[in-house]
């Protein structure tokens, strides 16, 4: 077959402690297959992020397991609910921070959520939103009108919306998208000090560091999951070999290895390569004739995550143009 075997590491725990658990999860538009037979469970308490390229059917997975989409195929339970049957249940016990989130810009952060405690008809809803207000850290910009604020006050105040009815779920749908870089660490420690009291986090993202930041991963490619693990099994079981090759001119270099059988990636970084492959015998078969030059240093250095997608990303392209 081909090197994204292996790559599916299933998540083997007590009953107890599932909050998402799917079986076959398929949905259609159309004649077009957007989630192709999905199976995998998230851990209660865990940070489970979902990669892939745009369109690959993340955000569709994602409300499927939440009950607010139905699935054309396939089952599964959501925190002890089934997602077929009991999607009212699911629903209330589920936060969702969608990609746009519309808050009202002339209203302040403690207006925004005043009104959205009304429009659901909360209950306790002075103290449901000092709660949410104290808990994301917004208490001295309370008062602020939402139309100052930037971009990751923003989206704190959009989580605390979804915090209101003290939820046990909360799927953020990336949601740190233009967001500065210094704002994305803040929230990602917000996001970690929920799931630290038990909440589980179903997140989509594009960036790298976000993922590395998560408990496990999945990545979906055409509606296919081809990987699922921790950060660290997806690195150890991709198979990946990686060199790094210094030198003062590696142009010439970088053209021949690019097309040496066994270098299945090869980035540049100023005077620095970065090459790899998914099988190590061969990449150093590829490498050997240039080891021994005096004007390269090589270094033989840990596969990222990130090599492992981009790899992944060509792999599923290549087998989706195979299965046309
Ligand atoms: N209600 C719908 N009707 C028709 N097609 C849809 C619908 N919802 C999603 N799609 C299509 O399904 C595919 C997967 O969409 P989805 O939003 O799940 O992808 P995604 O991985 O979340 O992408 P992105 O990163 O861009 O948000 C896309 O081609 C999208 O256009």
């Amino acid at each position: 077959m081909n090197s994204v075997d292996g790559l599916i590491t299933p998540l083997d725990i007590p009953p107890e402690q599932v909050a998402v658990d799917v079986e076959g999860l398929t949905k259609r538009f159309g004649d077009k297959t957007v989630v192709d037979q999905l199976s995998m469970r998230v851990r209660r308490g865990e940070v489970f992020g979902f990669l892939g390229p745009n369109g690959s059917g993340k955000t569709t997975s994602i409300r499927m397991m939440c009950g607010l989409l139905t699935p054309d195929a396939g089952s599964g339970h959501t925190l002890g609910y089934d997602i077929l049957r009991d999607t009212a249940a699911i629903k209330r016990e589920v936060g969702y921070m969608t990609q746009r989130f519309g808050l009202y810009e002339d209203l302040t952060i403690r207006e925004n959520l005043d009104f959205v405690a009304g429009i659901y008809r909360m209950d306790r809803r002075r103290q449901r939103v000092d709660a949410a207000i104290e808990r994301l850290g917004l208490t001295a910009r309370a008062n602020q009108l939402a139309g100052g604020l930037s971009g990751g006050w923003k989206q704190r105040m959009a989580l605390a919306a979804c915090m209101l009815h003290e939820p046990k779920l909360l799927l953020l749908d990336e949601p740190t998208a233009g967001v500065d870089p210094k704002a994305r660490r803040d929230f990602w420690e917000e996001i970690h000090a929920l799931a630290a009291e038990g909440i589980t986090v179903l997140v989509s993202t594009h960036y790298m560091d976000e993922a590395e930041r998560c408990h496990r991963l999945g990545y979906i490619a055409y509606g296919r999951l081809l990987a699922l693990g921790t950060p660290q099994q997806l690195v150890a079981h991709s198979g990946f070999a990686t060199w790094h090759v210094r030198g003062n001119d590696v142009s010439a270099l970088a053209a021949t290895l690019r097309q040496a059988p066994g270098v299945d990636m090869l980035t540049r970084f100023g005077n620095t390569l970065h090459v790899s492959g998914t099988r190590a015998d061969v990449l150093a078969a590829a490498i050997a004739p240039w080891r021994d030059k005096p004007e390269l240093v090589w270094e033989a250095a840990e596969p990222q995550l990130e090599d492992v997608f981009i790899h992944l990303m060509g792999q599923s392209r290549d087998n989706f143009q195979e299965a046309r």
